[in-house]
């Protein structure tokens, strides 16, 4: 059995073809290629987006394997194109965004990933950010290195709520909300959510707009995905309807949020502050203010890293293709109309 393992920045290769190895058996054949970050650049390519590497390059190794496995790699109708014998393609990403569906689909290839694969990673970053953004820990901590000692401040006029005291509102309450959801429940705040594709949630309090979400909660964090309908949805409509000094934390997309609309609510007092994971574009440039402000904590886009979620993904996608060999199931498949028989 031949498996192509396309590596990039985050997962490499060799993490790939090793756990193909010890799967599919010592006589597997593994082609390593890796991407050439940062050379190479990150983004849409041919109808997929967030990908990085050679559309051309991962195009030749194609004939001949009979399984694909990447984490970052464009999977286009190019690459589909040359399958002879493919059988399947593993992502280690928790939507398939860098995969060409409708081109795997027409060459009966199912295309297996990982929803919610770093639920737990992102959500204990968020639960770490509503606990130190109100608090001014990282605020606190700057004013150190640059040699200011201001107790007072942040004892008396800038201190933030505890949990216990907030209502927190998530919008979207899919595999990282509904962690988030869990794990507030131990701090004793109450949860409100919003999430128009939802019917219900056990032990979420579901509201029916996003307005109403954003009127009562101290602290709201966005946990959708980029589509056309979130694409910018929070702008100075939607920041305006938020409760006066609130909290803002984002770490779905940046394109999720209209940048210029977020400074004026901190300019203007109507947010206390916010914490960003990610930024539109990535990386924001020296430019953006935002990164410059006490009152915003920003990170590069690293709630999804810990030290689990890398070698459990590749693990994860790699068992769910051996599944899928030996038996013809799999546990997450992005593509079901691949597996339907004459299809
Ligand atoms: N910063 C990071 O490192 C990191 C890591 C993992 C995931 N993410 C991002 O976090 C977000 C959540 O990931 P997930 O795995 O929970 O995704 P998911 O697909 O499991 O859940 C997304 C939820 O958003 C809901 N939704 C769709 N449109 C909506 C709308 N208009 N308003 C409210 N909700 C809406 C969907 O119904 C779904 O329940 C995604 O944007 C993902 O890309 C970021
Ligand atoms: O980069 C991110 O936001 C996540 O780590 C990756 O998200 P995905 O695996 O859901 O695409």
């Amino acid at each position: 059995m031949r498996v192509v393992c396309v590596g990039d920045r985050f997962i490499s290769a060799a993490s790939f073809a090793h756990a193909a190895k010890e799967a599919f058996g010592p006589d597997t054949e593994t082609v390593e290629y890796s991407t050439r970050w940062p050379d190479e650049a990150y983004g849409a390519v041919e109808g997929v987006k967030e990908s990085s590497g050679s559309v051309d390059e991962i195009a030749e190794l194609i004939p001949g394997a009979d399984v694909l496995l990447t984490h970052l790699g464009p999977v286009t109708a190019t690459v589909l194109a040359r399958a002879d014998r493919l059988k399947v393609v593993g992502i280690t990403r928790g939507g398939p965004v860098n995969v060409d569906l409708a081109a795997a689909t027409a060459h009966h290839v199912p295309v297996v990933y990982l929803p919610g694969r770093n639920l737990g990673a992102v959500a204990e970053f968020v639960i770490g950010v509503m606990i130190t953004m109100p608090r001014g820990v990282v605020r606190g901590s700057a004013e150190l290195v640059h040699g200011r000692w201001s107790p007072r401040a942040f004892r008396y006029e800038t201190a933030g709520p505890e949990l216990r005291a907030c209502t927190v509102g998530l919008v979207g309450i899919g595999a990282v909300g509904r962690r988030v959801a869990q794990l507030l429940d131990a701090f004793g705040a109450r949860v409100v959510a919003y999430d128009p594709h939802v019917d219900r949630a056990d032990g979420i309090e579901l509201l029916d707009s996003l307005e109403a979400v954003l009127s009562v909660s101290d602290i709201v964090s966005v946990h959708s995905r980029l589509t056309d309908e979130t694409r910018k949805s929070f702008d100075s409509k939607a920041f305006g309807a938020m409760k006066h000094g609130a909290y803002f934390v984002n770490t779905a997309r940046g394109e999720i949020v209209d940048e210029a609309a977020l400074l004026e609510a901190l300019d203007s007092g109507q947010l206390s502050g916010a914490a960003l994971d990610v930024f539109d574009p990535e990386p924001p440039g020296p430019d953006n203010p935002l990164v410059h402000r006490p009152d915003v904590i920003g990170t590069p886009h690293l709630a999804g890293a810990s030290r689990q979620v890398s070698s459990e993904s590749v693990q994860r996608v790699v068992r769910d293709v051996a599944s899928y060999l030996h038996s013809g199931r799999m546990d997450h498949c992005a593509n079901p109309d691949a597996l339907k028989e004459g299809s």
